[in-house]
């Protein structure tokens, strides 16, 4: 059975850059490594679901915090036994973004700390009732909150895409985002979790080191 790794951290935080660098270096050490994002959006009809609704499709749903959680949810929930059989053919299998992603974003749209209500409730629902399997690091690129939004808007620029959705362009609730993934991280929140600061300069080589510890 193979290392369940999770990163987490604001849209910009440079998850995907540090995951591909994090990749080849622990394949250089001949680790088999398996990667997957959340929400799964093209695989899952949650996942389009939640990308349809954060583009103002299907009325007010998006303004729901619980209703949006659950569909990012169920996109896991789906994923569980996809993600055991991933983890047992690989050495290890990283993660961007899993349910903390819930607990962070939930909560700093309800305005509240990570030892709150909401957090809870996610924890509940994923983890108690869907049983889904636990990490065993959960990585937080911390990166001040106008960094990951600077780096955000570059995305969309040069996206040919959608850009950003309604909760990537909102500042002050990234900013409430970084400090329940603060919270969450001081508190091990599910499991261990190891903050990176500064995600660019982060050396993939220690990091990897820290994986594998
Ligand atoms: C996976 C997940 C994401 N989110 C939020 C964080 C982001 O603002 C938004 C979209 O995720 P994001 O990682 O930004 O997807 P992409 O880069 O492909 O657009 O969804 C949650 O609130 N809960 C979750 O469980």
């Amino acid at each position: 059975m193979g290392r369940l790794i999770v990163i987490e951290g604001l849209d910009g935080a440079g998850k995907q850059t540090l995951t591909g660098t994090l990749t080849s270096e622990l394949e250089s050490r001949g680790l088999s490594v398996g990667r997957v994002a959340f929400p799964r959006y093209g695989e899952d009809v949650h996942a389009d679901l939640v990308a349809e609704a954060l583009r103002g499709a299907h009325g007010d749903l998006a303004d729901s915090v619980y209703g949006m959680a659950v569909l990012y949810a169920l996109d896991r929930q789906r994923s569980a036994a996809w993600l055991r059989a991933e983890l047992a053919d690989h050495d290890v299998l990283l993660l961007d973004r899993y349910v903390a992603s819930n607990a962070a974003y939930g909560a700093a749209r309800l305005w509240q700390h990570a030892d709150g209500e909401f957090a809870s409730w996610a924890y509940q629902l994923e983890v108690t009732r869907f049983g889904l399997p636990a990490p065993e690091l959960q990585i937080l690129l911390s990166v001040p909150s106008e960094v990951a939004a600077e780096r955000a808007e570059r995305r969309e620029r040069s996206d040919a895409g959608d850009g950003r959705d309604r909760f990537e362009s909102d500042a002050g609730l990234q900013e409430r985002c970084a400090v329940v993934y603060r919270e969450l991280a001081e508190m091990s929140w599910w499991s261990p979790w190891h903050v990176v600061e500064n995600a660019v300069t982060t050396d993939p080589s220690a990091l990897a080191d820290r994986v594998l510890a």
